[in-house]
């Protein structure tokens, strides 16, 4: 690594903690990461005061995973040096981090999920004896989580719990494993807002409290006002801004992430009267067994130009339902029509009837990550020609030029068509998929949480292509956790309880979000 420059900083934030080591605890210098000719991150410097809430903004791409990931050693600089306490250290790889006090909480779980929440967060430690006493373990983490006013249940198998719950036992591992610095990365994305509330003014407390620091990765710019005190921004691997939050308002730093460009415009809603033929009709459809997640509508109507939001806190029945409608879940009973005529969910039922399905966690599972982004985008149709039939040679120079259209008309940001699809950023696997998914004429669209993890200026874009296609007649089956999102986009919400609906609203200006809220917690 470089010798170390001058850190370009201004002073410390305001001294309200009064009291606290004035030596950051975490500075990183001049961190710069290449990947082959790309540089993902730019000269980048950020500094962490003890005790300090200290928010990572950026727009997808813009490299904010890749600085964490080199402060924690998953990469390594290509410049640049990480201070731990005033001193210099090498973190090679992520135990040197964990040893160091520098714990991550990703997006994505990380516990084991058939072994309890005690088993998991003693096996986490770095120094688990060969036998484990597991009475000492039990007593020494109950009297730990006594102390700590997030509650998690200690002897339940990890699956067994909700997505709120992991996320706090997560969290509390990292806290019981003597993390220093907390890196957060969107952590309150499966949270509902009362938990993100929660977990968030807990985390601020304890910072103040013992001095700790937290970096939040986040996309929300109120949680940015409610919990931090400092903010960096980044913007194509750059450093381009900065400071203490309760000197910027959200506009300034929208300004900072994407500089003077306009936003998509929300599209007016075309009117389509109650006439429109009904596209997708479920009746008595059940899946999923009896277990958490299984379905059993009653009924279910999409209407062509309609959008139909499904609300819900998550393990509610969404996933199953997403599944049956793309055909990875057989439906166990019921019926299921899409335009009047029963429908398999095969993908040649699905070509036929034009309907499209965009998951959540299009990485896992609407794509194969080491193809390229070309390959991934040409899944649907690579086996068709122009006129739709079926092809015997794949038509590479067509593919490719496809490609370059729908790279450039979804802004999706990637080192060229080639690249494999692993190597984009979260928000832009996301739009890679969509790009394939909403391109064409649909009569059918499901989509699940499409805006998860997309930086606002994605969010208007995506919000604005769904509307879009409703607009063109399309029939929409929204399904998302958050319900800002199920108001903003939907023309009729349904509310989705332990696998049923439980309550049907209109959408928009309409909604009552108490009321949606009250039949999501299932007091109905
Ligand atoms: N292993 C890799 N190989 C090649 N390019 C990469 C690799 N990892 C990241 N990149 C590129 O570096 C850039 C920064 O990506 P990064 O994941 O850090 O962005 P981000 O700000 O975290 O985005 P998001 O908000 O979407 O998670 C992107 O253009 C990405 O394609």
């Amino acid at each position: 690594m470089s010798a170390l420059a001058a850190s370009p900083f201004e002073p410390p934030a305001s001294p309200k903690k009064g009291g606290l080591p004035t030596t950051p605890l975490l500075e990183a210098v001049g961190l710069t990461k290449r990947f082959g000719t790309f540089t993902a991150l730019d000269n980048v410097s950020i500094r962490l005061m003890p005790g300090e809430f200290h928010a990572l903004l950026g727009e997808n791409g813009a490299g904010k995973s890749t600085l964490v990931k080199c402060i924690l050693g998953y990469y390594a600089p290509d410049a640049g040096a990480v201070r731990l306490e005033g001193r210099e250290r090498t973190i090679a790889n992520p135990r040197d981090a964990r040893r160091a006090g520098i714990g991550m909480v990703y997006q994505h779980f990380t516990l084991v999920p058939a072994m309890t929440v005690l088993e998991n967060l003693v096996m986490a430690r770095a120094d688990v004896p060969p036998i484990v006493d597991w009475k000492a373990e039990r007593r020494a983490l109950q009297a730990f989580i006594a102390t700590m006013p997030l509650k998690v249940p200690l002897d339940v198998p990890v699956h067994r719990l909700s997505a709120g719950e992991r996320q706090k036992t997560e969290i509390l591992k990292e806290l019981y494993l003597g993390s220093k610095v907390l890196v957060l990365d969107e952590p309150t994305s499966v949270l509902t807002p009362e938990e993100a509330r929660e977990v968030l003014g807990f985390l601020r407390a304890r910072a103040i409290e013992t001095g700790m620091s937290v970096l939040l990765i986040t996309h929300k710019f109120s949680e940015v006002t409610s919990f931090c005190d400092r903010v960096t921004v980044l913007r194509r691997g750059a450093h381009v801004g900065g400071g203490t939050v309760a000197d910027l308002s959200t506009s300034d730093m929208a300004r900072m992430m994407i500089g003077e460009r306009r936003l998509a415009p929300v599209p007016e809603r075309r009117a389509f009267g109650p006439s429109a033929a009904i596209v997708l009709d479920l009746s008595d459809v059940s899946a999923g067994g009896s277990g958490r997640g299984a379905i059993a509508i009653e009924g279910l109507t999409v209407r062509a130009g309609e959008i139909v939001g499904i609300a819900g806190i998550s393990g509610n029945g969404q996933t199953v339902l997403v599944d049956v409608l793309s055909g990875q879940t057989p439906a166990e009973g019921g019926r299921m029509t899409v335009d009047g005529v029963p429908y398999d969910a095969s993908r040649a039922a699905a070509q036929a009837k034009k309907v499209r399905c965009l998951p959540e966690e299009p990485l896992r599972n609407a794509c194969v990550a080491r193809m390229s982004v070309s390959d991934n985008l040409a899944f649907r149709t690579f086996d068709r020609g122009e006129d739709g039939r079926r092809l015997r040679l794949v038509d590479r120079a067509r593919q490719r030029r496809e490609a370059d259209r729908l790279i450039a008309a979804y802004s999706v940001k990637t080192q060229g068509p080639g690249a494999p699809i692993a190597t984009l950023s979260g928000g832009n696997v996301q739009r890679a998929v969509l790009a394939r998914e909403l391109d064409g004429e649909t009569r059918l669209l499901v989509v699940a949480n499409p805006c998860f993890g997309l930086d606002f200026g994605a969010v208007a874009d995506i919000r604005a292509q769904i509307l879009d296609a409703r607009n063109r007649g399309t029939a929409v089956l929204l399904l998302s956790e958050d319900l800002d999102e199920v108001v903003a986009l939907s023309d009729r919400i349904l509310v989705l309880f332990e696998g049923r609906v439980v309550f049907e609203t209109p959408g928009g200006a309409a909604a009552d979000t108490t009321e949606i809220g009250t039949h999501m917690a299932g007091h109905h």
